[in-house]
């Protein structure tokens, strides 16, 4: 069991609204990650499903049963905090059975469960040492563990990772989607970086000043963002934007100018109309130094070289900022005038609103590789 549902979900502090009725459904088992800048209301939204800050109106659902009168212990939820919050003093066995005996469950069980959890967390030769002498991972690992020992439904984890090296990090990534595979649990993660959202999700759900901007399979989000907000939040570096004028609509896609050139986007343009301003998306790997359907003047300020890629920001006539990323050790050099072509098949167009353009092409298919004439 582990099934959440959250039918209109408010919090206010006073009369400033911070989640600002919030829906949403997860499955039995599911690893969805709210993700969303800084004061979004991510952390918020999952210390209300924990219990440990109230609901001002709506519903929280646990298994079918209204929990919001329920306190933490009571909601069969465990979470991992940043701070791994582990008690120094007491050894890694200690730390790991410290629910078990809040609830006083028998010695031989207990010795069973923690030993049971400190294998699949690769802790079984440090059961005796205290926190102290851990790594931050080890420490993460241990917080882990003393989640898994519990059985809970639901599994709540607060940027568990944010303490840790970049390396670490990567490592444990894998570790924790492992780990939902093999307890199928349903887990929900809150962080702000996207990588993580976009690696161990099954679905992410966008926060935006305490709505949900998107809901989605991160690779919906990435090629199908409903909104500018999503688009420019998921993809690093972030999606270009560009405005444009609405030259005409056919079945072929929306018509649009962008200074004297003209690019057809395979987009439905039921919304859209001859002179409508719109904004055109172009995310820099969509960038190629050959012939597109669009090619955009630059001369870079800032080269960065990763030997994988290179990324080029510059600021175009217009003001805008434009970043494109070359695959290889580009020849490219700062202040050098340089053009960067487009396919038309990889733009996206947005509404005044920030409102996507739905794109004709299912975005399943574009996990395929699409012929690109950008980087011919
Ligand atoms: N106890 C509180 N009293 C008043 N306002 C609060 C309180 N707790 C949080 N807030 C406000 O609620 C908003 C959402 O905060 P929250 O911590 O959920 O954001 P977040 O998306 O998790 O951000 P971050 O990534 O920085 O942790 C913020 O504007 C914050 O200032």
């Amino acid at each position: 069991m582990g099934q959440l549902y959250l039918n209109k979900v408010v919090k206010t502090y006073g009369h400033f609204e911070v989640i600002k009725g919030v829906s949403l459904d997860i499955p039995e088992g599911e690893f969805v990650v709210f993700v969303g800048p800084s004061g979004c209301g991510k952390s918020t939204l999952l210390r209300m499903i924990a219990g440990l800050d109230d609901t001002s109106a709506g519903d929280i659902v646990i298994d079918g049963e209204r929990v919001n009168d329920l306190p933490p212990v009571k909601r069969g939820i465990a979470m991992v905090f940043q701070s791994y919050a582990l008690y120094p003093h007491m050894s890694v066995f200690e730390n790991i059975a410290f629910p078990l005996r809040v609830e006083k469950r028998p010695e031989a069980e207990i010795r069973d469960k923690v030993e049971q959890v400190a294998r699949i967390l690769k802790l079984d030769q440090r059961l005796n040492q205290k926190p102290g002498q851990l790594s931050g991972g080890q420490r993460q690992r241990v917080a882990i563990g003393r989640a898994i020992v519990r059985e809970p439904k639901i599994f709540l984890f607060d940027e568990p990772l944010s303490n840790l090296d970049a390396a670490l990090r990567a490592d444990m990534r894998i570790e924790l989607t492992r780990l939902h595979r093999d307890l199928k649990a349903t887990m929900i993660y809150v962080t702000h970086d996207q990588v993580e959202a976009m690696t161990m999700a099954d679905r992410i759900v966008v926060l935006n000043g305490g709505h949900i901007a998107q809901v989605g399979m991160p690779l919906e989000l990435y090629h199908k963002p409903d909104n500018l907000f999503v688009a420019g939040f998921i993809g690093n570096p972030k999606m270009n934007f560009l405005p444009v004028l609405c030259k005409g609509v056919s079945d072929e896609g929306v018509t649009v100018a962008y200074g004297e050139q003209h690019i057809t986007v395979p987009v439905r343009g039921e919304v859209a109309h001859m002179g409508m301003e719109l904004t055109l998306g172009i995310r820099p790997e969509h960038c190629g130094l050959g012939r597109g359907d669009l090619t955009i003047h630059l001369s870079p300020g800032v080269i960065e070289r990763l030997g994988v890629n290179t990324i080029a920001y510059a600021t175009l006539a217009d003001g805008a900022a434009f970043s494109a990323l070359l695959t290889g050790s580009a020849p490219v050099q700062v202040d050098q005038p340089m053009s960067v072509a487009i396919a038309a098949d990889h733009c996206h167009l947005f509404d005044s609103q920030g409102k996507a353009l739905e794109r004709m092409m299912d975005w399943r298919d574009q996990i395929l590789p699409v012929a690109m004439t950008a980087a011919e």
